[in-house]
């Protein structure tokens, strides 16, 4: 980095003392000291090393998909259908990574992915992750299937941005959809974050191991450990097999709700709102119609529907037809800077960050998890100034960066 970015740096303009820039540099002066680099910062390795750490069913957790893995490989395969257009000589500021959505401006334009069961990948789990998401000014997103409760994820969490995500029980359970809720909203969430996309049936999965792997918020919870009380005549402790069982029916009923049960969120959470897994411009004008503030375009990483379509394709049509109504997040596919600069420039204010930083966990916990943030970050950050971008905003960061080369 040149002396002049260095002077930048410092700049008190912005909230975050940009530590991801400053941490390569810092790296490499260790380096010249002699110092190996922590983790490397090639973020196709980070994949192998998760490997090497984890037993073969956690490995092959986070980097399954499904079936025949074809949605999975048809995310990877948009992003290379798009190139990015460099620009010489520009005299560019350090570029402004701060975005607003909501109303809140963030100090980076990327959250941490709603990941369930992560105690299997780093005895650190959720609260490892929400450190870290603290610590480099990262909103991270509290999974319905995690191994720590609501609360002491948000302990973890501390002064950081915290969102929740909810996996829905039915309306029978509505009394349970509430207690998350009120559960969150105490504990400081800000935005819920609502999973469309998933149906676990016939799926292997830790969720319903006997512990509290994946069902630490259902086994904290007190409208559940009543309900179970009642019907068995004996606390959860008693037997935490049935309990995680149908904690695990509770949350992934099998059986979907309709448009028409939104209002119900919207009457029992009075933050924002935004629905995970559309991939249709025909369902984003129905979020936007419902009222909800934002939506993640989402294919839940491949990991939902095999053969399906690719996020990142539908992303340009669905923020054309409702990026004036809603704020839209993407995810699916993220897996280096340039990465998260294609998905800003066609039409996402925000990208989640998935896979790459459970690889981080596994390798190293907290650090790992820091060290892919600021990694990313770094290499986004180096992407846009390459290209003379000054800012995320649309002004600045749109199509017009980019060039299809799939012809
Ligand atoms: C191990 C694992 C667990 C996940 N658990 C959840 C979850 O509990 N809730 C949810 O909405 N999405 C979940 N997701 C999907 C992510 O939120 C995100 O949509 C996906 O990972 C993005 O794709 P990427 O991994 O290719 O970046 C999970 C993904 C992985 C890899
Ligand atoms: O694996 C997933 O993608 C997911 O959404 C999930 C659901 C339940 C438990 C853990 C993860």
């Amino acid at each position: 980095m040149s002396s002049g970015q260095d002077s930048k740096l410092d700049s008190s303009s912005i909230a975050h003392p940009l530590a991801p820039f400053k941490y390569e540099n810092e790296v490499y002066q260790a380096g010249l000291k002699g110092e190996k680099p922590p983790i490397t910062f090639n973020c196709l390795e980070w994949e192998g090393l998760a490997k090497e750490q984890l037993s073969a069913d956690s490995y092959g957790y986070v980097w399954g998909s499904a079936g025949a893995r074809e949605t999975d490989d048809n995310n990877k395969k948009a992003f290379k259908k798009w190139g990015i257009v460099p620009s010489r000589l520009v005299k560019s500021d350090f570029p402004d990574l701060r975005t607003t959505l909501f109303g809140e401006t963030f100090d980076y334009p990327i959250a941490m992915a709603p990941v369930g069961v992560q105690r299997i990948f780093h005895p650190g789990g959720e609260t490892a992750s929400a450190k870290a998401a603290e610590q480099e000014h990262v909103p991270y997103i509290l999974s319905t299937a995690s191994a720590a409760s609501i609360e002491d994820v948000a302990k973890a969490n501390g002064n950081g941005s915290r969102w929740y995500q909810l996996y829905w029980p039915l309306n029978e359970n509505n009394d349970i959809t509430v207690s998350l809720l009120s559960r969150a909203k105490a504990a400081g969430y800000k935005v819920l974050v609502v999973t469309l996309d998933t149906d676990l049936n016939n799926a292997y999965n830790p969720f319903i191991r006997p512990d509290d792997i994946g069902v630490a918020l259902g086994f904290s919870d007190p409208v559940y450990r009543r309900k179970f009380e009642e019907k068995h005549g004996k606390p959860i402790e008693e037997d935490m097999g049935t309990a995680a069982t149908e904690w695990a029916h509770t949350v992934f009923p099998g059986v979907s709700h309709g448009w028409e049960d939104i209002k119900f969120l919207q009457e029992h959470w009075d933050g924002p709102i935004v629905l995970k897994g559309i991939q249709t411009v025909a369902d984003a004008k129905r979020a936007a119609e419902c009222g909800v503030q934002g939506i993640v375009v989402s294919n839940h990483g491949g990991r939902q529907q095999d053969g399906g379509i690719a996020s990142l394709d539908v992303l340009p049509e669905i923020a054309d037809a409702v990026g004036h109504d809603l704020e839209i997040i993407f995810d699916s596919g993220v897996r280096c800077g340039a990465d998260i600069a294609k998905a800003l420039a066609l039409g996402a204010k925000m990208v989640l960050i998935g896979r790459p930083y459970i690889y981080g966990l596994a390798i190293q916990g907290e650090h790992g998890v820091r060290h892919v943030l600021k990694s990313l970050l770094g290499d986004f950050n180096l992407t846009l100034h390459l290209s003379g971008i000054s800012s995320v905003s649309a002004k600045h960061l749109n199509r017009s960066v980019l060039r299809r080369i799939d012809n």
